[in-house]
């Protein structure tokens, strides 16, 4: 029989280094990692404008059932996102409101699904940001086992419990946790070099001498045809 398990961790990412890459955001924060992490863009932000980062604790629930997400609500500390998936694709909604204000109540910042979520309406009066893959009014039940902070899989990517989530309008990206100081840095490192070529874009400069790409361009075969 499988062992189900409520893992009780203290592995966090510190509060300064989730401070700096909510600053980042989720396409910097991705592109500091190499590129990596990149959550599926079928989970989609029910709300705009919201960018957050937090440290994950993670749900794999029965397909149509939350039982696990209660659970969860009571290893959230202040500052979490809770990243929740199921055994087999399912799209209910497995929250609303209601679990977001438990959740909330405990101090999670935000939740990334890879299933679905309702009372939209509610969430976003609420200023209550949630990542999904579907919009359902579908319920679930509260009947099967699962477990709350082992490894799973989110739109395609593995978060581990205590990795950093990065999401906002862009999408979500997940850090492993012992690479998030590392990536901050390298974050601010692009945020700082794409800020000295903003301004020279907002100067008229063009990409092709900014970035030496008319050589490449005659490299390819790119010839320029001049017409009266
Ligand atoms: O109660 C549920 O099962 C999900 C929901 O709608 C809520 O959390 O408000
Ligand atoms: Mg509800």
């Amino acid at each position: 029989m499988t062992r189900h398990v409520v893992v009780r961790t203290g592995k966090r990412v510190s509060e300064e280094v989730l401070k700096g890459l909510a600053e980042a955001g989720a396409s910097t924060a991705h592109e500091a990692d190499g590129r990596r992490g990149a959550v599926s863009p079928d989970l989609r932000p029910i709300q705009a404008g919201a960018r957050i980062a937090g440290s994950a604790v993670t749900v794999s629930c029965h397909p149509g059932d939350n039982l696990m997400i209660h659970a969860a609500v009571e290893q959230v500390r202040p500052g979490d996102v809770v990243v929740v998936t199921t055994t087999s694709p399912s799209t209910d909604g497995m929250l609303g409101d209601l679990l977001a204000t438990s959740l909330r109540a405990r101090g999670a910042i935000g939740v990334v699904l890879d299933a679905g979520v309702r009372d939209v309406a509610e969430l976003r009066e609420m200023g209550f940001p949630v990542w999904s893959r579907a919009v359902s009014t579908q319920g679930t039940v509260k009947a099967s086992p699962g477990s709350v902070n082992v490894p799973v899989v989110v739109g395609g990517q593995v978060v581990s419990p205590g990795d950093a989530i990065v999401a906002d309008d862009d999408g979500v990206v997940v850090i492993p946790h012992e690479r998030a100081a590392a990536v901050l840095a390298a974050a601010r490192a692009r945020t700082a070099n794409e800020d000295a070529k903003r301004a020279r874009l907002a100067a008229g400069e063009l990409g092709l001498d900014m970035y030496h790409l008319r050589p490449l361009l005659e490299e390819l075969g790119v010839v320029y045809v001049d017409e009266p």
